[in-house]
C-alpha cells in the first residue's frame, strides 16, 4: 500500500510539472508573433517572466531620423491687397550745373572752328591765301556764304586798322558775337496771360529730335517748379507717343495722348484744355513732322494752331532742326517758317557736329533766334543758347 501511495504521488507531480511547461511555452509563442519575425529572431531574450510583463519596446531604429511631430499649419497673416508702387520721380538737373556741363561739351564739339580761325588769323602775314583759308573754314562749319563774306570783310578791316598790335583773339570774339547776333530776344515764352497757360508748339521733321526736345524742355520747367502738361500730337508714330509718355512719367508730368492715327489737332486741343482745367503754367505740344508736301503740312500745323487757340493763345512755336543735316536743315527751316510763325529755333545734336556755324545761317535765313541747343541724348542735355557762351566755347 505504501508503495502504491508513492507511485500515485510521483505520477501526480509529473502531470503538474508537464502542464506548467506547456502553458509557459504557449505564452512565449504568442508574444513573439506580435513583434515580428526579424525582431523575434534578433532580440536579446531575457528571462521568460520579464518578456511577459514589459511592454514591447517602441524605440525607433537609430539609423532613421526622428520623424518630426506633425504640426498644425500656422494661420497665414492676412495681407493687404498690394498697392501699385509709386513711381520714383527723377529730379531734373538744375540750370546752373547743366549749363556748366554743357558748355564744356560745346567747346568739345565746336572748339575746332574757333581754334582753326585763331591759328590762321595769328599768322605773321595775312595774305590772300590765308583769307581764303579763313573763308573755307567758316563755310565748312555751315556759317553760310553771306555771313562768311561779312565776317571776313569785318576782320580784314579791323586788323588792318588796328595794325600789328591788335589782340586777334578779342577782335575775333567780338566779331563772332556780333555775327551770332547778341541783340535777339532768346527767352522762351512759356507763360500765358490772364491766367491761361503758356502754350508751346514744337514742330520739325521726324528724327530732328522733336519728341526728345519736348521731354527735355519739360524737365527744365519742372526743375524750375513749374507745372507742365504735355500733348502727344505726333499721332502718326505710336512709338513717339510712348516715348513722350515715358518722358512725362519720369518727372511726374501728365501726357495727353490719343489713339494711334487720331487727329493730331484733337489731341493738341485736349492737351491745352486739360492744361487750362488743371491750371498748369505751360502746355507743350509735340506735333507730327511729315514733310510729304507743303500743303499737307500747312493744313496739319495750321489746324493744330487754330484749334489750340480756341483754348489759349500759342505763346511759342519752336522749330527743331538737326544741326548735322547742313543744307537739308536749311531747306526744312524755310518750309516750316512758311507754314507756321516760328518764334524760336532749337538746334539739336550740336554735340555730334562741328558745324556750329548753322546757328548763324539759320537765324539769318528765318530772322528768328536760336533759343535752345541740344548737346546730347541725356535727359538734361539741352541748354539755353547764349551767343557769348557759344563764342567762348568756339574759341576754347
Ligand atoms: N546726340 C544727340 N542726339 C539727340 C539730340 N536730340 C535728340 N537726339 C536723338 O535723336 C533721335 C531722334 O529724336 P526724336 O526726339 O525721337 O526725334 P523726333 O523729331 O521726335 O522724331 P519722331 O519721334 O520720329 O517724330 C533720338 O535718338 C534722340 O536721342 C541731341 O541734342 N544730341
Amino acid at each position: 500500500m505504501g508503495e502504491w501511495l508513492y507511485l500515485v504521488i510521483g505520477i501526480a507531480a509529473l502531470v503538474v510539472l508537464g502542464g506548467v511547461g506547456l502553458v509557459a511555452g504557449t505564452l512565449r509563442g504568442k508574444r513573439g508573433g506580435a513583434v515580428g519575425e526579424v525582431e523575434q529572431r534578433d532580440a536579446p531574450t531575457g528571462g521568460a517572466g520579464t518578456d511577459l510583463l514589459e511592454p514591447p519596446t517602441t524605440t525607433p531604429p537609430t539609423t532613421l531620423p526622428p520623424v518630426p511631430a506633425p504640426q498644425a499649419p500656422e494661420p497665414e497673416a492676412p495681407t493687404a491687397p498690394a498697392e501699385p508702387a509709386a513711381p520714383t520721380l527723377e529730379r531734373p538737373e538744375g540750370t546752373a550745373s547743366r549749363l556748366q556741363r554743357l558748355r564744356q561739351r560745346l567747346a568739345g564739339s565746336q572748339g575746332g572752328l574757333g581754334k582753326g580761325l585763331l591759328a590762321l588769323l595769328s599768322r605773321d602775314r595775312l595774305d590772300e591765301d590765308t583769307w581764303e583759308s579763313i573763308e573755307d573754314t567758316l563755310l565748312a562749319a555751315d556759317v553760310g556764304v553771306k555771313p562768311t563774306q561779312e565776317l571776313v570783310e569785318q576782320l580784314r578791316t579791323r586788323l588792318r586798322v588796328e595794325g600789328a598790335g591788335a589782340d586777334v583773339r578779342s577782335v575775333l570774339r567780338e566779331e563772332l558775337v556780333t555775327l551770332v547776333d547778341a541783340g535777339m530776344d532768346r527767352r522762351l515764352q512759356v507763360s500765358g496771360a490772364d491766367g491761361a497757360p503758356g502754350v508751346v508748339l514744337v514742330v520739325g521733321v521726324n528724327g530732328a529730335g522733336k519728341t526728345t526736345t519736348v521731354g527735355k524742355i519739360a524737365r527744365i520747367l519742372v526743375a524750375e517748379d513749374r507745372a507742365v502738361t504735355l500733348g502727344a500730337a505726333d499721332t502718326f508714330r505710336a512709338a513717339a507717343v510712348d516715348q513722350l509718355a515715358t518722358w512725362g512719367e519720369r518727372v511726374g508730368v501728365d501726357v495727353v495722348r490719343g489713339a494711334e492715327g487720331s487727329d493730331p489737332a484733337s489731341v493738341a486741343f485736349e492737351a491745352v484744355r486739360t492744361g487750362v482745367e488743371q491750371g498748369v503754367d505751360t502746355v507743350i505740344v509735340d506735333t507730327a513732322g511729315r514733310l510729304q508736301n507743303k500743303a499737307g503740312l500747312m493744313d496739319e500745323l495750321g489746324k493744330v494752331k487754330r484749334v489750340v487757340e480756341k483754348q489759349a493763345p500759342v505763346t511759342e512755336v519752336l522749330l527743331v532742326l538737326d544741326a548735322t543735316t547742313g543744307q537739308n536743315g536749311m531747306i526744312q527751316a524755310r518750309v516750316f517758317s512758311e507754314v507756321v510763325d516760328v518764334t524760336g529755333i532749337v538746334l539739336t545734336k550740336l554735340d555730334g557736329s562741328a558745324k556750329g556755324g548753322i546757328v548763324v545761317a539759320v537765324q539769318r535765313e528765318l530772322g528768328v533766334p536760336v533759343k535752345l541747343v541740344g548737346l546730347g541724348e541725356g535727359p538734361d542735355d539741352l541748354a539755353p543758347f547764349t551767343p557769348e557762351a557759344f563764342v567762348d566755347a568756339l574759341l576754347g
